[in-house]
């Protein structure tokens, strides 16, 4: 179809190259016929020859007139109905160049046969020579004809052959919509094979990790496997040397068996020695005296020395007060009156709270085996009681009461070792102008309660509403005597010296169990800071302050009277004189220890307290009370 165009133009070239071919005759003769509205048919020859022509007409109608052959006209519609081959096209060409044939037959005829030209006249001539025309038209036209039924047969061959091509083109569009199926398909597989590319790609990189991994792997299970060897050789080693550990351990076994039977000989005799260390501990104690009185000189301020407070450096036992007496003549030399005393000890300005603590010790151990130990600070205020019982917070300058406790736990831990278990409950109690006062209190002050001191049928004497705290070390009851100045201090900011005018008694009860030997022994540590000693004018005090000073009187003396009463084996003891004494009696009885300083001041203007204190603890060292016995079950 699209192949039309360029046959039409073929077939113009062919027109146009056999209008060349045919020379210039040929081509005025082509622009006439198209101006010409009437082709001269053949037959018209005839009626020519009949008729009478105008010369001019005659010669040029067979010279300017063509005759359209059948076969020309065919040709000029063949190409419409298809392709032309080549063969047929020159056949075509052929066709149209009967034009020329027919027109040098017509300018034969024209001339009258060849070059002679026939004359007006001659008619026949004329006539034949028409024929002659129409002869080679007639050929001519069978010619075109036979050529036109070679383009028909052509045309059909070629439109059996479009028929042919057309189906071949139906058959390749079917092949070409089966190849866009199949092409689709396919770029679903691309589009599938694109996806699986890269989960390759993804699984590839999964795999080179696992590979990774597995690398790792593989060396940890080398290394394993070596650990693995040397753990079973050091098993197989282990094993062997269990072996010989098991037949050693028999062995060893029995051993121990037997050292448990002497161990447990030897806790025997541990007993039995400690039972006897402490009888003769406390036989040594009974020996030097169950009270026994130490004397202690306070530093003065200046840290000058006393002249009238003498103690020898060679004798540990003396002190003496020299007070020398103005002559009242003038006439003879002042006297110097000596006084002279003798104690257990007497420990100069100089000594340390670690000497003064290393002489009672041994009393103080005594509280753990049973024995009732009170150790009492005697002397006027500001001689340095409080000081020698509590001391300051340094370790160097700790008073009596923070390392007796700390002894009597450390020795209790030794105790436990040998099958003694033991309790401790601690109070602490302030005794001012006869009444009793909780230093361990912690509720309002407004709540404070009452206190009274009772005696069980069992002799026991306990404090009513008095705090008792269970304690199992030794900072449990640092905490309990820090308590107890706090609360000491806010009494002393309510009542000017209160804490000068009252007694402050720390108390340890002490409960011991041996439950395999079945030995028990109870016990309590008296430490008491008694009240300042300096006597008040009775003209100097006067309702409350006189009842105050009577009180402190009292029970500062009636230690020394009740002691007294037991030294001398009285029948009646007065306990019940003050209430220091009657809570202290257990204390002070035959059963108990009885250590007490008695603190002098340094100061020349404290010498008439001086000597009343050193006169009173000199009473008291006099006495001596019964054989002491501990209190075991
Ligand atoms: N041996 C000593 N060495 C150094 N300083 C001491 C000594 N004895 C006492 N002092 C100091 O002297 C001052 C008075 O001592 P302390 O308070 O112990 O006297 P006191 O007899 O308890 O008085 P009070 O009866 O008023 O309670 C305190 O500052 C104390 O530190």
């Amino acid at each position: 179809m699209s192949r039309l165009p360029v046959i039409s133009s073929k077939r113009a070239l062919t027109s146009s190259s056999s209008s060349s071919e045919n020379g210039q005759d040929c081509a005025p003769a082509q622009k006439r016929t198209r101006k010409d509205t009437e082709p001269i048919k053949p037959l018209g020859a005839a009626t020519i020859i009949g008729g009478r022509r105008p010369p001019l007409a005659a010669t040029k109608a067979p010279m300017s007139r063509p005759i359209r052959g059948v076969g020309a006209a065919t040709v000029a519609a063949g190409p419409s109905r298809g392709v032309l081959k080549p063969s047929l096209a020159s056949t075509v060409a052929k066709g149209s160049n009967i034009k020329p044939t027919v027109a040098s037959s017509d300018a034969k005829a024209a001339g009258g046969g060849g070059t002679t030209k026939r004359q007006a006249w001659d008619m026949k001539g004329r006539v034949s020579d028409m024929e002659v025309k129409i002869r080679n038209y007639q050929t001519k036209m069978k010619t075109v004809n036979q050529e036109n039924e070679v383009l028909r047969s052509s045309a059909v061959q070629s439109e059996t052959k479009v028929a042919e091509m057309q189906k071949e083109l139906e058959r390749q569009r079917s092949q070409i919509s089966m190849y866009e199926g199949q092409l689709q398909a396919l770029s679903g597989v691309r589009n599938e094979l694109e996806k699986v590319s890269s989960e390759k790609s993804t699984l590839q990189k999964e795999l080179s990790n696992l590979e990774g991994k597995y690398k790792v792997m593989e060396t940890l299970r080398e290394s394993q496997e070596t650990e693995l060897q040397t753990l079973k050789m050091k098993l197989s080693v282990q094993e062997s040397t269990l072996t010989r550990l098991q037949v050693t351990l028999k062995d060893t076994e029995e051993t121990v068996r037997s050292l448990e039977e002497t161990v447990a000989r030897q806790q025997d005799d541990l007993h039995a020695r400690e039972m006897e260390r402490r009888r003769l501990h406390n036989t040594i104690q009974e020996l030097k005296g169950n009270i026994r009185v130490f004397c202690r000189v306070r530093p003065l301020v200046d840290g000058s020395t006393s002249n009238h407070i003498q103690v020898p450096a060679n004798d540990l036992k003396t002190i003496t007060l020299a007070k020398t007496e103005e002559s009242h003549t003038g006439k003879t030399a002042d006297t110097q009156k000596n006084y002279n005393f003798n104690f257990d000890r007497v420990f100069g300005p100089q000594a340390t709270q670690q000497e003064i603590f290393e002489e009672i010790s041994l009393l103080i151990q005594s509280a753990l085996d049973g024995y009732n130990v009170c150790c009492f600070a005697y002397g006027q205020t500001g001689s340095g009681k409080t000081y020698t019982m509590e001391g300051d917070e340094f370790d160097a300058t700790r008073g009596v009461i923070p390392r007796a406790v700390q002894q009597v736990f450390r020795a209790a831990e030794k105790l436990e070792k040998e099958g003694w278990e033991f309790t401790f409950t601690a109070s602490f109690v302030e005794i001012y102008n006869e009444s009793l006062r909780d230093h361990l209190y912690t509720g309002k002050a407004s709540k404070r309660p009452e206190h009274d001191i009772r005696k069980a049928t069992t002799g026991e004497v306990t404090i009513t509403n008095l705090t008792y705290e269970k304690v199992i070390n030794e900072d449990q009851v640092l905490g309990l005597i820090a308590l107890a100045n706090k609360n000491r201090s806010t009494a002393q900011t309510a009542q000017n010296d209160r804490s000068s005018r009252s007694h402050s008694v720390f108390q340890l009860d002490i409960e011991g169990v041996n439950s395999g030997r079945d030995v028990k022994c109870k016990s309590t540590l008296c430490l008491v800071d008694l009240a300042g000693s300096e006597r008040m004018l009775k003209s100097q005090s006067q309702g409350e302050r006189f009842k105050e000073m009577t009180a402190i009187n009292g029970s500062l003396s009636n230690p020394g009277i009740v002691i007294a009463a037991l030294a001398n084996k009285e029948s009646y003891i007065p306990y019940r004189n003050s209430k220091l004494t009657y809570l202290l009696q257990n204390c002070l009885g035959g059963n108990s220890k009885t250590p007490m300083f008695v603190n002098i001041a340094p100061e020349p203007d404290s010498f008439g307290e001086t000597l009343n204190s050193l006169r009173f603890a000199s009473k008291v060292n006099d006495c001596v009370i019964g054989t002491a016995c501990a209190n075991k079950k």
